[in-house]
């Protein structure tokens, strides 16, 4: 039996004396687009920064198709296939959207960045680069300049930046936030086609997006798992329904989630941790 794409092993994350992680164990299997979901404070975020190396767990491992990466850095878990979705602040928004992918792919190159030129770069990753702006469905605004792309054109390219890293695993930090109904359509198509070949978890608040796309759920509440398993189990699952409850009792609404908008749940408060 090959191991899961990525594994959590009674993994632990304290900080002074603070418990964020508390005892995760879960099981990410290759191909899977996999939701991390729970009311804001639960420890999603911790859980993406022990997953990528970002933070160190004080107890339990992380696994990488069957390998322990806990304590590599996220450079090396990058080269591992590792990758997690790039941040606004790494897109230049001076330059077009091909400029940027050729920046990012050049980036591990032996090529010297202070002989870098747009027109010898673009031509060495020419094909690379005309590959993922069909991926992230940005070729027809490539000569756009980031600083001019929607909020969900610009998540595009963050995700294309990400794929320049060739990762098997991408982790994907709340792919709709801040999104109108549109850049969400846009964002969930997206995800579908970089999963394609691929693994994919994402921590995700609009439940919407979260039933179209995600075939397993793990929901996490003062840093423990809850409940794990497909949206239809774990919508109907009595301990989910009450760490919700109280803040967005209909997050689950019985006629199921509907067409994603603007104004879908985004994250209860959750109840006070005890
Ligand atoms: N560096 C830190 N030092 C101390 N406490 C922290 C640190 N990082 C996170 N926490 C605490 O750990 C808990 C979990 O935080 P985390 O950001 O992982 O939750 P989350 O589920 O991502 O929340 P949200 O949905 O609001 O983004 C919170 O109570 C938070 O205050």
């Amino acid at each position: 039996m090959t191991a899961p794409a990525l594994q959590a092993i009674h993994l632990h994350k304290d900080f002074r004396g603070f418990t964020a992680t508390n005892d995760v164990t879960l099981d990410v299997h290759e191909g899977e687009i996999h939701a991390v979901i729970g009311p804001n404070g639960a420890g999603k975020t911790t859980l993406f920064n022990l997953l990528s190396g970002f933070l160190k767990p004080t107890s339990g491992e992380v696994r990488l198709f069957g390998e322990r990466v806990d304590r590599l850095p996220p450079e090396v878990l990058v080269r591992r296939g590792l990758s997690r979705s790039f941040q606004i602040s790494s897109v230049f928004p001076s330059m077009t959207v091909r400029e940027n992918l050729a920046v990012a792919l050049q980036a591990p190159t032996h090529l010297p960045r202070q002989f870098w030129t747009s027109e010898r770069v673009l031509a060495e990753f020419d094909d690379r680069i005309n590959q993922i702006l069909e991926e992230v469905g940005l070729s027809d605004l490539q000569y756009r300049l980031a600083a001019d792309l929607s909020h969900g054109e610009k998540r595009g390219l963050e995700i294309g930046l990400s794929l320049t890293q060739d990762p098997r695993v991408l982790l994907l930090d709340e792919p709709t936030s801040g999104m109108g109904s549109e850049g969400i359509e846009r964002v969930i198509s997206l995800v579908r086609r970089v999963a394609v070949g691929r693994t994919v978890v994402m921590v995700e608040h609009n439940m919407s997006v979260v039933a179209q796309l995600a075939d397993r759920i793990t929901v996490l509440q003062y840093g423990q798992v809850i409940a794990s398993g497909p949206y239809e189990q774990v919508r109907h699952d009595p301990a989910v329904i009450a760490a919700y409850l109280g803040h967005e009792a209909d997050i689950f609404a019985e006629d199921g989630p509907g067409e994603p908008t603007g104004a879908a749940p985004v994250g209860s408060p959750g109840p006070v941790r005890p």
